[in-house]
């Protein structure tokens, strides 16, 4: 508990009626999670508007209400800000303490390889002897507890109570991913973090972002959030631009040019990748548990990270080493069968061809990909994606990937418009199957000894997004059956 006129020190605000001496229980943006005594932020949203729930949040239980427009609501103090989301970030620092000031917490940010890095920069902060947190995509742990993720990046008084119970449970590092839409919206506002990472810039999300360059702006303010120092990949063209902006010192990555640490000698396989680590004192052979010159990208990223946290590489390379995957990550899927299964959270342009190259380094046989793009995402991507495939892959089979609000056949259209610009001819070269588990089972039943199914863009998703609900879905699960099926029918 907190009184509210405490709370309000860290804001600038007018207040809308003159009670402030109020127990605050608890913070909370959606009306529908309001408990006794609560403070509710109405938010202008991009889909409805918070100001519209504030007599359902009161109706729950709230005893304030922050808005950012004019609004009334009889018996509980109305604060009125500038903006709401900055202050929900700033409250719910204060609310709990300012944990992140107590933890050493690593920001990753980046198109690809956020996950992957974090999963690393953990695993080898684990075997270091450190009590880890992580916080991103795939989950949310907080020492040995998991929390099943629903963003990327949590909403601030979310992301402030997850700080707040890893420092109880005993954590000290806590290791996150920055997406974009969480600097653009605020809600790593009042984070203090101790190491901020680059991992590369492509195309995405331009239905959010106004264009490339405010895309490129949103990443870039978590290097001017404070002066402590950035890890950043100087391959990436992107990264002139940041290292501009980063206050603090900038440890460099690359495989290509000068560089802190420097990848060289790389040797890709089905399994892995191993490569020369090269630093200005020292050399280091490093054997990787992931496959994919992006991969040796993000493991420079982690070990510039844990290396600058005062950690020497000796140290670092068992946990780093001893990571056998990333859900969903290039897992292999093997159940004995003579062609090689793929799936992979690849959802980007970059990530995809990536993918499809890494497999074309080990893959004696055709290439069949199997792959859709997400509804109510930027649709710029979906041509780009659908030349990608075909040009990239043997044979493509184009399907839905989680359609969300749209029609899955229109999400198909845009990605067929990029294959019909190659020429290619439906029928010989591709084919559309609407349906994602039929399209995967499809792919596993053409696969022949030697060649490859890549399945792309759902990952570890356990699920998949229609229209008006949610399924149960696995690309793992189903590719496993369908290849179980092939033997009972053979
Ligand atoms: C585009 C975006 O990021 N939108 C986020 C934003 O939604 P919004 O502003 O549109 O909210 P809204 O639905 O209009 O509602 C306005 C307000 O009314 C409240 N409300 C609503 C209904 C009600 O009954 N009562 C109530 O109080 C809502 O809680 C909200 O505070 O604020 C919401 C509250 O925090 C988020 O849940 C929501 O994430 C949406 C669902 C989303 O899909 N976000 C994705 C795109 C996202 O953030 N992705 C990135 C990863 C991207 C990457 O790959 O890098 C991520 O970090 O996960
Ligand atoms: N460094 C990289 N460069 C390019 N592509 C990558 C890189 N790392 C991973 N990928 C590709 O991108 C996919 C997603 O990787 P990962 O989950 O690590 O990224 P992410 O940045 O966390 O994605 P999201 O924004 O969806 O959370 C992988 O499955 C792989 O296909
Ligand atoms: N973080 C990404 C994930 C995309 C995953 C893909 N399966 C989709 O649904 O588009 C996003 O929210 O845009
Ligand atoms: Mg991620």
């Amino acid at each position: 508990m907190i009184k509210l006129q405490e709370l309000l020190k860290v804001l600038e605000y007018k207040e809308l009626n003159q009670d402030l001496d109020i127990d605050i229980a608890g913070i909370t943006y959606d009306s529908r999670k309001v408990e006794e005594g609560y403070l509710f932020v109405a938010i202008t949203g991009f889909k409805s508007d918070g100001h519209q729930f504030i007599a359902n949040a009161v109706e729950n239980g709230a005893k304030a209400i922050i808005v950012e427009k004019d609004a009334e609501a009889s018996g509980v103090a109305v604060i009125k800000v500038e903006d709401s989301r900055k202050a929900l970030a700033q409250l719910s620092a204060k609310f709990y303490g300012y944990p992140s000031k107590e933890l050493t917490v690593v920001g990753v940010t980046g198109t690809n390889g956020k996950t992957t890095t974090t999963y690393l920069i953990e695993s080898m902060l684990k075997e270091l002897g450190i009590k880890t947190g992580l916080i991103g995509t795939i989950k949310t742990k907080i020492g040995d507890k998991e929390e099943d993720a629903s963003r990327t990046t949590p909403e601030s008084v979310d992301l402030q109570r997850i700080f707040a119970e890893m420092l109880e449970d005993g954590v000290t590092h806590a290791v996150m991913e920055v997406s974009s839409h969480a600097l653009e919206l605020d809600r790593v506002l009042g984070v203090d973090f101790d190491r901020q990472v680059f991992t590369n810039l492509s195309q995405d999300h331009l239905d959010f972002h106004e264009s490339f360059e405010d895309y490129l702006a949103a990443k870039i303010k978590l290097f001017k959030m404070n002066d402590k120092p950035s890890i950043i990949n100087v391959d990436d063209v992107r990264s002139e631009a940041i290292i501009k902006e980063a206050r603090g010192e900038v440890i460099s990555y690359s495989i290509n040019s000068e560089a802190d640490l420097k990848a060289e000698e790389i040797e890709v396989n089905k399994k892995g990748v191993s490569y020369t680590l090269k630093t200005n004192q020292e050399k280091l052979a490093i054997k990787l548990n992931l496959t994919g010159r992006f991969n040796v990208y993000n493991s420079l990223a982690a070990i510039g990270t844990v290396y600058s946290l005062g950690f020497s590489l000796a140290e670092i390379k068992k946990g780093l080493e001893k990571i056998e995957g990333v859900p969903g990550r290039f897992q292999i899927i093997n159940e004995g069968q003579d062609f090689g299964v793929i799936v992979d959270y690849a959802h980007t342009p970059d990530g995809m061809e990536n993918v499809l190259n890494t497999a074309s380094e080990f893959t004696k046989g055709r290439k069949i990909v199997v792959f859709g793009c997400g509804g109510d995402r930027d649709r710029t991507k979906r041509p780009i994606m659908g030349r990608i495939g075909v040009t990239l892959g043997d044979f493509a089979i184009v399907t839905s990937d989680n359609p969300r609000s749209e029609e899955p056949m229109a999400i198909i259209e845009d990605i067929k418009a990029g294959i019909e610009e190659e020429g290619k001819v439906e029928g010989e070269e591709y084919i559309i199957i609407e349906d994602r588990a039929t399209a995967i089972k499809e792919a596993i039943k053409l696969a022949k000894s030697e060649d490859i199914v890549i399945i792309v863009g759902k990952g570890h998703e356990t699920y998949q997004i229609l229209k008006d609900k949610t399924i149960d879905f696995d690309d793992r699960e189903i590719a496993r059956e369908a290849i179980k099926q092939l033997r009972i029918k053979s």
